[in-house]
């Protein structure tokens, strides 16, 4: 195709993805990086309409508007990504000394001394090596939870390696006498390099709305399984995860013991400091409880001030030593209020989840155990038996009766 013609495609692919992403952010304004990305194509845009009136725009102007416009998409995307994964911004200071000192060089090769080689290695180096630093930053975490990543700092990736080996390739391409054969090779290189970057300009348009996709996914699961109050699973994720693991325990023929906590007297604690502080009694528990749990073990919140943990890779010892450990720990550490700290102890049940029974019949039986503990003066923790044979996956059994576990 044409070059000319290449360029109005671009230019066309440019505004309409920046509009695309635009609208994207300014409906889902919280998604990370979005609305750098936005810019960084709103650039693009500018740098293919300048390429397009290049000849009717006065050079150093068109030129450095090319330059500084490329550089901006680069480092707009390098931002977009560490916004995206969570890391610091960059310091904008060295970024616009470095934009700065990339002009004036630009500006000294094409007034001072025309040297149109120069302007084109630096054309592709500062844009390059931007592109590949975001393409870096992008590619951490594991590809099967993150997949759209990979797509972006791939096209990132590529694109800033294609940049920078860019000069190599044209100069290997041009003939010391350019009106030998070998001159069709530079035009279509050229024809290359426009190709390339549009097909880069629509990867990383298609991967930002991935990365876009991708995040407001994971907000929504986070919405639906996490409790937004103690930021542990809810009942619902909760029992569902508890009933893999008990698939697992017993396809390995493994114990999975499951614990159930309910915060004494809690009423009292809402009725005589306030909800708000109850509020925080509720994530002091949980902050205490994470600290007596391993990497593996799940907890959740079964509603109001009851809470659950499963305990895989711990038998029913490691189990009554967790529930021990956590009881002894929420008595030693009161809630640090003014004026006086808020007491608070915690009622246990364990039990042993065995055969093929659901999460709702382990968790009914350390329901159980749990309400024996509070039967007995609470801040205690009773076991309750796993039943003897395994259990048909949904008739509910009758709760094994409670074994008690001096606290
Ligand atoms: N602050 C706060 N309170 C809650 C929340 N959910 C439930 N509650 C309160 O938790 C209290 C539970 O009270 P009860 O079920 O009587 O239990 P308790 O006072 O802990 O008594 P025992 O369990 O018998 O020791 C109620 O006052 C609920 O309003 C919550 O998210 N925040």
């Amino acid at each position: 195709m044409h070059s000319p013609t290449l360029v109005i495609v671009a230019a066309i692919l440019a505004a309409l993805v920046t509009a695309v992403l635009s609208a994207v952010w300014f409906f889902n304004r919280n998604i990370p990086g979005l609305r750098l990305w936005a810019l960084a194509l709103f650039c693009t845009t500018v740098f293919c309409v300048n390429l397009l009136l290049r000849d009717f725009v006065p050079l150093l102007p068109s030129v450095l508007l090319a330059q500084g416009s490329i550089a901006l998409t680069a480092y707009l995307c390098l931002l977009g990504a560490r916004e995206y994964v969570g890391r610091a911004p960059l310091r904008h200071g060295v970024a616009a000394g470095a934009m700065v000192l990339l002009l004036v060089t630009v500006a000294y090769f094409t007034v001072v001394q025309p040297h149109l080689e120069v302007r084109f290695v630096l054309s592709g180096l500062v844009p390059g090596v931007c592109f590949l630093i975001a393409a870096h930053s992008m590619a951490k975490g594991g590809f099967r939870k993150v997949p759209a990543r990979y797509l972006f700092a791939g096209t990132l990736g590529v694109h800033g390696a294609f940049l920078l080996v860019r000069p190599l390739l044209f100069k290997l391409a041009t003939p010391a006498d350019a009106s030998q054969p070998e001159a069709g090779i530079v035009a279509a290189l050229s024809q290359f390099v426009v190709l390339e970057s549009t097909m880069a300009l629509v990867l990383v348009a298609f991967g930002a709305l991935m990365l876009a996709n991708e995040f407001i996914t994971n907000e929504l699961r986070h919405l639906a399984e996490i409790d937004p109050l103690t930021n542990v699973f809810n009942r619902r994720a909760f029992l569902t995860l508890l009933d893999k693991a008990i698939s697992n325990a017993q396809r390995t023929q493994t114990a999975l013991p499951v614990l159930v906590m309910d915060l004494d007297h809690f009423k009292k604690i809402n009725d005589s400091w306030g909800h708000r502080a109850g509020d925080d009694v509720l994530r002091h528990f949980v902050m205490l409880a994470q600290r007596c749990l391993r990497k593996e073990d799940v907890m959740g919140r079964l509603g109001g001030e009851e809470f659950a943990i499963f305990l895989p890779n711990a038998g029913a010892g490691g189990a009554i030593a967790v529930a021990e450990r956590l009881r002894a720990m929420v008595e030693a550490h009161p809630v640090a209020t003014e004026p006086r700290s808020i007491a608070l102890t915690v009622s246990v049940g364990v039990t042993l989840c065995s055969g093929s029974e659901s999460a709702g019949t382990a968790l009914q039986r350390a329901d159980e155990a749990m309400y024996l503990a509070k039967g007995r003066g609470r801040n205690r923790v009773e076991m309750a038996a796993a039943p003897a044979a395994p259990l048909a996956p949904v008739v509910p059994t009758t709760p094994a009766t409670p074994t008690t576990l001096a606290a």
